[in-house]
C-alpha cells in the first residue's frame, strides 16, 4: 500500500500563517499531542470496560521523550490507534480543516494575539516546531494492518504500510532549526508540568534519580543509594475529580500547597461540582488576602477534562472572584474563541452565575454556623465581599446579611444590627441615621474621642476599597449618610439643630476671622467661626466628607472621579466662637500677640491630625518651647 494525496484545503499558504499568529506560544503543540494521545488511551480504557476490547490493555501510559542527536520528540501512546482509512479522516480531513478554519477566521483578526493558545489546533499544531511529522500507527481493532503517515510541512502527505507492532500510536516530529529549545530535557519538562500536571492518564518523560535505603553502614547509621525511576509527570486523580464525602480538611491543605508551594494556608474552600446545565467541577480556595489584592490575582487555574489551558481567567470568572486560588475543570468553557465573544457566551454567563452563588452560600453557611470564626477571619474576609457587593448585584443581595462593619471598640455588627446599634442616638434633625467611620483610627483621635463622648459609635473602615464600598452603601440604604468623624465638627456631621449662641458680636467675629486669615494665610484654608460648646476644641481643621471621599475613591482606582486627585486639598477651619481663646484673642492688644496665638491654636489642630510636617512643625516646636521659656 502506497498512497500520496493532497490535503484538502484551499490556503496553500496555511503553515506560515499559522506560525506567525502562534510565534509566542509554540510550546501548547505538547498539549495538544499529548492530550490526543491522553483521548485515544482514555477511549481505549472504556471500549476494554464496555467489553468490546477482549485482549490484553498492558500498561496504558503515554511517553514523550526527546532525541537530540535525531532532532527529534516522540509522542507515543498505547490508545486506540488509527487504520489508514482513519488516517485520512481524521488527520487528512478533520484535523487540517480544523486549521483552516482557525485561519481563515482569524487571519483579519485585531485580536490573533487573544486567541493564541485558546484555539485548540489539535494535531496540526505539531508543523509549529516540526518541518517533518510522522505518524505511526496500529489500530486496537482485531486484523488492523499498522499504517504509516508522513507529511514535510507542505500539503502533501504519504501514508503507507506501518510496522508497528504494538496497539496505539506514535507521532514523531523531527523539529525544526527554530525550535531546537524544544529539543533541551528541562524545556520539555517545563512544558509538561504546566499542562500535563493533572491529566487522567500516567505520562512519563524519561528517568528521575530516587533515593532509596541500601541497608546500613558499619556503625549502624541507615545507607542510601541513588536508583532510577519512571518520570511520571502527572497526578492522574487531582482532588477535584474526587467526591467531596471521601475528602478531608488535610487533603484539601494537602492539594493547596501542591497548586500554590510557597503560599500561606488558605481560610476555607469550596468544592464545586455541576452536571446540569453545563459541567464543572473544581475547589475554590479563600486566601488570606490581607490589604494587597492586586498580587492575588490571576491564582485560579484554569482545565478542561483536567487539561491545563490558562491561568487568565478574566472573562471567564467575574472580576472579584478572582480574588481567589483554586481550580476550575469545564470542558463547557469554549476555548477556542477570542474574548469578547467569551463575555457573551450563554454557558460562561451561567458559570459565572453558578460560582458567584456556591461562594456567597458559603459564605452565609460560615457567618450562621461560625459566627465567631467568621469574624476572625473578617480582615481577609472583607475586602473580598465589599469588592463582590459593588460589582455584583445578585452577590449584594445575598451579602448584604453576612457582610459585617466593626467599631472602634472592636465589636462586629452586621448592617441590621449596626442600624438597630445607632438609631436611639445617631440621628440628624431631618431623621437621618448619621454612620460615622474613622479610616485611621490613631491619627483621628481626637475627633473619635469627640464623638464617643457624645454617646456616638464610630466604625473603622480602613481598606483601600472602603471609599468605594461606603459610596456604593450610601446609595442602597434609605435616610442614612456615611461620614468620616474628621469631616466637620462632630454637632455638624449630626447635626441636631441645637442652636447655640455665639457670645461675641458681629464686629468681633469678623476681626476674629481677620486675624485667623492672616495667620494661616494660605487659600486652601476656608475659615468660619462657629457657636460650639465652650469645652470643644478652639480650632479644628476638617476636610469635607465629598472632596476626602472622591479623593480617596481616585487613589485607590476607578469612579471615573480623575479631577479630584489633582485637585489640591480643601479644608475648613472651624474657629470655636465660644472658646475662652477666641475671647484672649480680642483682648489682646498688640497685632502680633492676636496673630501669635491663632497660629499656635491652628497648628495645634493641624498636629492632632497629623497634618503638620517639615519646616511647619519646625516652627512650630519652637514657637512652644518658646513659649514654655516666657
Ligand atoms: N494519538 C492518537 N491516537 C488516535 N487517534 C488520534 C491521535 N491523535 C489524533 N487522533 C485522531 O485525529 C483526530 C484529529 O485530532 P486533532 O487533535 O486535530 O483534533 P481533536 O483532538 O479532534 O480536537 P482538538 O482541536 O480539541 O484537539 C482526533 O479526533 C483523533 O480521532
Amino acid at each position: 500500500m502506497q498512497e500520496k494525496g493532497t490535503i484538502s484545503i484551499h490556503t496553500e499558504n496555511i503553515f506560515p500563517i499559522i506560525k506567525k499568529f502562534l510565534y509566542s506560544d509554540h510550546e501548547i503543540f505538547l498539549r495538544e499531542l499529548v492530550s490526543n494521545a491522553v483521548d485515544a488511551s482514555q477511549k481505549m480504557k472504556r471500549l476494554a470496560v464496555l467489553g468490546e476490547y477482549k485482549g490484553d490493555l498492558g500498561e496504558v501510559r503515554v511517553e514523550v521523550s526527546v532525541n537530540k542527536k535525531k532532532k527529534t520528540i516522540t509522542i507515543s501512546d498505547r490508545g486506540i490507534g488509527m487504520t489508514a482509512e482513519e488516517i485520512k479522516k481524521y488527520i487528512n480531513q478533520i484535523a487540517f480543516s480544523g486549521a483552516t478554519e482557525f485561519v481563515e477566521k482569524f487571519k483579519d483578526a485585531g485580536d490573533a494575539k487573544e486567541i493564541i493558545g485558546k484555539f485548540g489546533l489539535g494535531f496540526y499544531s505539531a508543523f509549529m516546531v516540526a518541518d517533518n511529522v510522522e505518524i505511526d500507527t496500529l489500530s486496537y481493532q482485531e486484523g488492523a494492518e499498522p499504517a504509516r503517515w508522513i507529511c514535510d510541512g507542505s500539503t502533501e502527505f504519504e501514508i503507507t504500510e506501518g510496522t508497528r507492532k504494538e496497539r496505539g500510536t506514535t507521532i514523531t516530529l523531527h523539529v525544526n532549526k527554530d525550535s531546537v529549545e524544544f529539543l533541551e530535557e528541562s524545556r520539555i519538562q517545563n512544558v509538561l508540568t504546566k499542562y500535563a500536571k493533572f491529566l487522567p492518564i500516567e505520562v512519563k518523560f524519561g528517568e528521575k534519580d530516587k533515593q532509596v535505603e541500601d541497608g546500613e553502614d558499619k556503625e549502624g547509621k541507615k545507607k542510601y543509594k541513588t536508583v532510577k525511576e519512571d518520570n511520571i509527570i502527572n497526578n492522574t486523580t487531582p482532588l477535584w475529580t474526587k467526591s467531596p464525602n471521601d475528602l478531608t480538611d488535610e487533603d484539601y491543605l494537602n492539594f493547596y500547597k501542591e497548586l500554590y508551594p510557597f503560599s500561606e494556608e488558605p481560610l476555607f474552600w469550596i468544592h464545586l461540582n455541576v452536571d446540569y446545565p453545563f459541567e464543572l467541577t473544581g475547589i475554590l480556595y479563600f486566601p488570606k488576602l490581607k490589604k494587597d489584592f492586586e498580587v492575588q490575582k490571576n491564582k485560579i487555574q484554569l482545565y478542561s477534562r483536567q487539561v491545563f489551558i490558562t491561568d487568565e481567567t478574566k472573562d471567564v470568572v467575574p472580576e472579584f472572584l478572582m480574588l481567589l486560588h483554586g481550580v476550575i475543570d469545564s470542558p463547557d468553557i469554549p476555548l477556542n474563541v477570542s474574548r469578547s465573544y467569551l463575555q457573551s457566551d450563554g454557558n460562561v454567563k451561567k458559570i459565572n452565575t453558578y460560582i458567584s452563588k456556591k461562594v456567597a452560600d458559603k459564605l452565609s453557611e460560615l457567618f450562621k454556623k461560625e459566627r465567631e470564626s467568621y469574624e476572625s477571619k473578617w480582615e481577609d474576609i472583607g475586602l473580598f465581599v465589599k469588592y463582590g457587593m459593588i460589582s455584583d448585584e445578585k452577590f449584594y443581595d445575598k451579602a448584604k446579611d453576612f457582610v459585617l462593619v466593626k467599631n472602634t471598640a472592636g465589636k462586629y455588627f452586621t448592617m441590621k444590627e449596626y442600624e438597630a446599634h445607632i438609631e436611639a442616638n445617631q440621628v440628624d434633625k431631618d431623621n437621618n441615621k448619621v454612620w460615622l467611620y474613622a479610616t485611621n483610627v490613631a491619627k483621628q483621635d481626637s475627633f473619635i474621642s469627640d464623638a464617643v463622648d457624645k454617646g456616638y459609635d464610630v466604625i473603622v473602615l480602613d481598606t483601600p476599597i472602603d471609599s468605594h464600598f461606603i459610596n456604593h452603601m450610601e446609595t442602597k440604604m434609605e435616610n442614612t449618610q456615611i461620614k468620616r468623624v474628621d469631616a466637620d465638627n462632630i454637632d455638624k456631621l449630626v447635626d441636631k439643630d441645637e442652636k447655640r449662641e455665639l457670645v461675641i458680636n458681629d464686629e468681633q467675629k469678623e476681626a476674629v476671622k481677620g486675624v485667623f486669615d492672616k495667620a494661616i494665610n494660605n487659600k486652601t484654608y476656608t475659615v468660619a467661626i462657629e457657636p460650639l460648646a465652650p469645652s470643644d476644641a478652639p480650632v479644628s481643621v476638617t476636610m469635607p466628607e465629598f472632596m476626602r471621599r472622591m479623593k480617596d475613591m481616585q487613589a485607590t482606582g476607578g469612579g471615573g472621579f480623575n479631577m479630584f486627585g489633582s485637585m489640591p486639598d480643601n479644608y475648613n477651619v472651624t474657629v470655636n466662637g465660644n472658646h475662652k481663646l477666641v475671647d484672649k484673642i480680642i483682648k489682646a492688644t498688640e497685632e502680633g500677640d492676636k496673630e501669635g496665638l491663632a497660629k499656635q491654636a491652628f497648628d495645634l489642630a493641624l498636629l492632632s491630625q497629623g497634618l503638620l510636617e517639615g519646616k511647619a512643625l519646625t516652627d512650630f516646636i519652637k514657637r512652644s518651647t518658646a513659649i514654655l521659656g516666657e
